[in-house]
C-alpha cells in the first residue's frame, strides 16, 4: 500500500515537532522537491493492530509518524532512498519480509542457530556486568511471580464460585450471619481483582526490567559489529554495498531484540505457563485433565507451525509484489517529465495497477490462510476445551469435583490460549530474525587479511632524514588484474615528488599499498629502511597524511570536518589549518560561519572547497608523510590555482607524494616518476623530461595541450591567476 503525498500538504510546523524522533528512517521515500512516497504497512486488522502496536512496536509507530517526514525533508531532493522497508510485522517491524536480498559474505563461517543463542547469552548475562546480571534475576522474578499471579486468578474465581455456590439465598434464609457471608465472598472477589492487577503489574515491571538489558545487549553487539566492520580490509568494504552493511546491522540487532523479546515475554513464559496449568490439573482433578490440555497444546503447536510454514511464501510474494509496486510507482512519477512527453499516463497506470493486482492476489491468500490457520487454532483448542469440559462435569456429578473446579478448568485454560494465540507470528518471525542475525553473526566471524605483528614496534619517520622505498613491488586485485609489476621506487626525504601516468596505471594503488590497504603480492615497502609489514599498523597509518581524489565530509559542521584531522585540535588551531588550506576566507563568509551544516557527503559544498577541507583536515593531521591523490582533479584552473595555493603551504618541509593526471600540478615537483602499465617507465623532473620528445611525459603534456604558465607557483603569490 503506498500514497503519494505533495509536500505543501505536509504540516511542516508538525514535522519541525516530532522533528526530535527523527533517528528512524522508516516509510517515506522522496521523490522529488514536490513528492512524498509514504509507505503503509499492512495490518490486517485494527484489533491486531492495537494489540502489536501497543505489546511490540509502540516505539517504532510513534518514532515513523512524522520525524521520518522531516528528515528526509532536510535531504537533496534528488536523493532517492529506495523503499525496500519490510512490511511491519507485529513482534518485530520488518521480520516478516524473508525475501529481503542478503550481502554475500564469502569468507565468513555460518553460524549455527545454537552458536548465535550462545553469544546472545553472553550478552544478556554479561560477566563484567553484576548489575546487567541482577536485572535478569529481577526479570526473571517478575515473569514467575506474574504466572503464579496469572494462575491465582482462576483459582480464587472458583473459590468465589464455590463459597457462593454453597452460600446461595443465605441472605434471604437468615440462617447465618449474613455479614460473614457478604464480607467472606466481597474479600474472596477483591483477592480475585488484586490477583489479576498484581499479575498485569508483575508483567510490566518484568518489561520495565528487562528493557535495559535487551537495550544494553542490542548497543553492545552493533557497536561491536561496528568496529568489526571498520576492522574488516578494505578489499572487503570495495566489493560491498554500505548500505547492505548497515541493513546487516540494523536487521541483526533487530533481530535480536525480536529474539530476546520473544524468549522473555512469550516463549519461555508460555511454556511455563503450560508447565504450571498441566500440573494444577493432573494435581487438582487428575492426569486425563493434564493430558488433555498438554495433548491439545502439542497438536495446536503442530498445526500452527506446519500451516505457519506453507502459508509464509503468501506473505513473500505479497511483500515482493508491494515493492514491486512502490518501485513501480516511484520510478514513474519520478519521469513525471519523460511520461508527459511520450504521452504515456495510461501505459504507465496500467503497468502499476498489473504490479498491484499481484499483490492484491497474494495479499488475498494471506488473509484466506491466515483465516483458516485462526479458524484450526480455535477448532483445536475449542474440541479440547469441550473435552475437559465433559470430563469435569463428569467429576462434579460424581461428586469429585466442584462446579468452581469446572470454572477454574476453563479459566486456566483460557488464560494459556491467549499467547498461543500468536504463536504462528512468533515463530515466523523468531525464524527470520535468526536469518537475519546470521547474517550479522557470519559478518562478524569474518576476518581481516592485514593485521598488526604481534608486538610490532612503532614506525619511527623522520621527515628529514626518512626515505620512502617501493622495492620490486607486484600487486594484483585478482587473478590476471595485475596493476603493478616489479615497481621500483625512492622518495627522497623532504621532497615533493609526483606519480603521473594514463589511468590504470596504479597511481592509486601505491597510495593504497604505503596505507597497508593491501599487502604486495611481491616485494617490500620500506619506510626509513623499516618494512611497513612489520611495523604498528596505526602508528604506520599515523604518519601518512592524504588529501583523497574524492573528498566525502561527514554530515555535520564545516567545524567538525575540518576538526576530524586531528580531533583533539583547538578551534584556533582548526581556523590556522582552514588559513593555511584557503578556505577560512570562503567560511566566515557563510551566515553560520563554523557551524554551517556540510549537508550528506558534504553536498552543499563545491568541489573546490571539499578539497580545500580535506587539505586542511591534512594539515592538521600533521604527518610527516603527505599524499594528494588527484588532489586537483576536476577543478576549473582558478580553483585549482588556489588549491595549488594551500597544497604549496601543506607540503613545505614535509615528504610528499603527488599523483596527479594534469600534469600543470606538478611542474614544481622535486621529481616526478611516470607510470606505465605499473611501473616506472621515465622519472625526472619537468623540464628534463620535457627534453625528450619521444617520452610518454611529453606525449602527456602535448595531450593535455597545456597553456599553464610554466612558472613555479611561489608561496603565498597574490600574483596574476593563470588562466588557460
Ligand atoms: N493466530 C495466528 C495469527 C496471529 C495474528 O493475528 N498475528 C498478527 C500479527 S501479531 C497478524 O497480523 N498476522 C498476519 C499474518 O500472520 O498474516 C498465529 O498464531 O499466527
Amino acid at each position: 500500500m503506498a500514497t503519494v503525498l505533495h509536500l505543501s500538504e505536509v504540516n511542516l510546523k508538525l514535522l519541525q515537532f516530532h522533528r526530535k524522533f527523527s533517528k528512524k528512517i522508516g516509510n517515506f521515500t522522496i521523490l522529488s522537491n514536490k513528492h512524498v512516497f509514504f509507505y503503509v504497512a499492512p495490518i490486517s486488522s485494527p484489533s491486531q493492530r492495537l494489540y502489536c502496536t501497543a505489546k511490540n512496536d509502540k516505539e517504532t509507530q510513534t518514532k515513523a509518524s512524522g520525524g521520518v517526514l522531516t528528515q528526509l525533508l532536510n535531504k537533496s531532493p534528488s536523493k532517492i532512498i529506495p523503499t525496500n522497508q519490510p512490511a511491519r510485522g507485529c513482534f518485530h517491524p520488518g521480520a516478516s519480509v524473508l525475501s529481503r536480498e542478503t550481502i554475500p559474505l564469502d569468507g565468513g563461517q555460518s553460524v549455527t542457530s545454537i552458536q548465535m543463542l550462545n553469544a546472545m547469552l553472553q550478552y544478556i548475562w554479561p560477566r563484567d556486568n553484576p548489575q546487567i546480571r541482577d536485572r535478569v534475576k529481577l526479570a526473571v522474578s517478575l515473569l514467575v511471580g506474574a504466572k503464579l499471579m496469572n494462575v491465582c486468578v482462576p483459582f480464587i474465581f472458583k473459590y468465589s464460585v464455590d463459597y457462593l455456590n454453597v452460600h446461595a439465598g443465605t441472605v434471604l434464609n437468615m440462617d447465618s450471619a449474613p455479614e460473614t457471608v457478604v464480607t467472606v465472598a466481597t474479600s474472596i472477589l477483591l483477592g480475585y481483582g488484586i490477583a489479576r492487577a498484581s499479575a498485569l503489574g508483575f508483567n510490566e515491571l518484568r518489561n520495565a526490567v528487562f528493557a535495559k538489558v535487551a537495550q544494553h545487549s542490542i548497543r553492545k553487539i552493533a557497536k561491536n559489529v561496528f568496529l568489526h566492520l571498520h576492522n574488516l580490509d578494505l578489499s572487503f568494504h570495495l566489493s560491498r554495498q554500505t548500505g547492505a552493511l548497515s541493513k546487516t546491522i540494523d536487521r541483526g540487532s533487530r533481530g535480536i531484540n525480536f529474539v530476546l523479546t520473544a524468549m522473555v515475554f512469550n516463549i519461555v513464559p508460555t511454556i511455563f505457563e503450560m508447565v504450571l496449568v498441566s500440573s494444577i490439573l493432573g494435581l487438582k482433578c487428575g492426569a486425563a485433565f493434564a493430558g488433555i490440555s498438554m495433548g491439545c497444546v502439542g497438536v495446536y503447536a503442530a498445526f500452527t507451525l506446519g500451516i505457519t510454514q506453507w502459508r509464509t511464501k503468501f506473505r513473500v510474494y505479497m511483500n515482493k509484489a508491494e515493492n514491486e509496486a512502490g518501485n513501480k510507482a516511484i520510478d514513474s512519477l519520478i519521469n513525471y517529465e519523460t511520461v508527459k512527453y511520450f504521452n504515456n499516463e495510461k501505459f504507465e497506470a496500467d503497468r502499476y495497477d498489473h504490479a498491484l493486482k499481484k499483490y492484491q492476489e497474494a495479499s488475498l491468500k494471506t488473509s484466506t490462510s491466515l483465516a483458516l490457520l485462526n479458524f484450526g487454532q480455535n477448532v483445536i483448542f475449542s474440541v479440547a476445551l469441550s473435552a475437559i469440559m465433559i470430563l469435569a462435569a463428569k467429576d462434579i456429578l460424581q461428586g469429585n469435583l466442584t462446579v468452581g473446579d469446572l470454572v477454574m478448568v476453563n479459566g486456566l485454560l483460557f488464560q494459556l490460549s491467549i499467547p498461543l494465540g500468536f504463536l504462528g507470528s512468533v515463530y515466523r518471525e523468531v525464524r527470520q530474525a535468526l536469518i537475519d542475525m546470521q547474517t550479522m553473526f557470519t559478518l562478524m566471524a569474518m576476518d581481516s587479511k592485514i593485521k598488526n605483528k604481534p608486538q610490532a614496534p612503532y614506525i619511527y619517520v623522520d621527515s628529514k632524514a626518512t626515505d620512502i622505498v617501493f622495492d620490486n613491488v607486484s600487486f594484483e586485485y585478482g587473478p590476471g588484474k595485475t596493476i603493478l609489476n616489479g615497481l621500483n621506487l625512492r622518495i627522497p626525504p623532504g621532497k615533493k615528488v609526483a606519480v603521473v601516468g594514463g589511468s590504470g596505471s596504479g597511481k592509486t594503488t601505491l597510495v593504497r599499498l604505503l596505507y597497508r590497504f593491501f599487502e604486495p603480492s611481491e616485494g617490500r615497502i620500506l619506510i626509513g629502511g623499516q618494512n611497513i609489514k612489520e611495523v604498528d599498523l596505526d602508528s604506520l597509518r599515523k604518519s601518512i597524511s592524504i588529501v583523497p581524489q574524492d573528498s566525502v565530509l561527514f554530515h555535520d559542521t564545516i567545524l567538525h570536518n575540518l576538526r576530524y584531522g586531528d580531533l583533539n585540535a583547538s578551534r584556533d588551531e582548526v581556523i590556522q589549518a582552514a588559513k593555511m588550506a584557503e578556505i577560512h576566507d570562503s567560511i566566515i563568509s557563510w551566515p553560520n560561519g563554523y557551524q554551517t551544516q556540510v549537508g550528506e557527503r558534504g553536498l552543499k559544498l563545491s568541489g573546490g572547497e571539499k578539497q580545500r577541507v580535506a587539505i586542511a583536515r591534512a594539515i592538521l593531521k600533521n604527518s610527516p608523510i603527505l599524499i594528494f591523490d588527484e588532489a586537483t582533479s576536476s577543478l576549473d584552473s582558478i580553483t585549482e590555482y588556489n588549491i595549488l595555493k594551500a597544497l604549496r603551504n601543506a607540503t613545505r618541509g614535509r615528504t610528499s607524494i603527488v599523483i596527479a593526471h594534469r600534469l600543470s600540478t606538478v611542474m614544481d615537483a622535486d621529481e616526478i616518476f611516470v607510470f606505465e602499465n605499473g611501473r616506472v617507465t621515465e622519472k625526472g623532473t619537468h623540464q628534463m623530461l620535457l627534453e625528450n620528445p619521444q617520452s610518454l611525459y611529453f606525449k602527456l603534456w602535448t595531450t593535455q595541450n597545456h597553456s599553464f604558465k610554466e612558472q613555479p607557483l611561489n608561496s603565498g603569490t597574490t600574483g596574476e591567476i593563470p588562466r588557460s
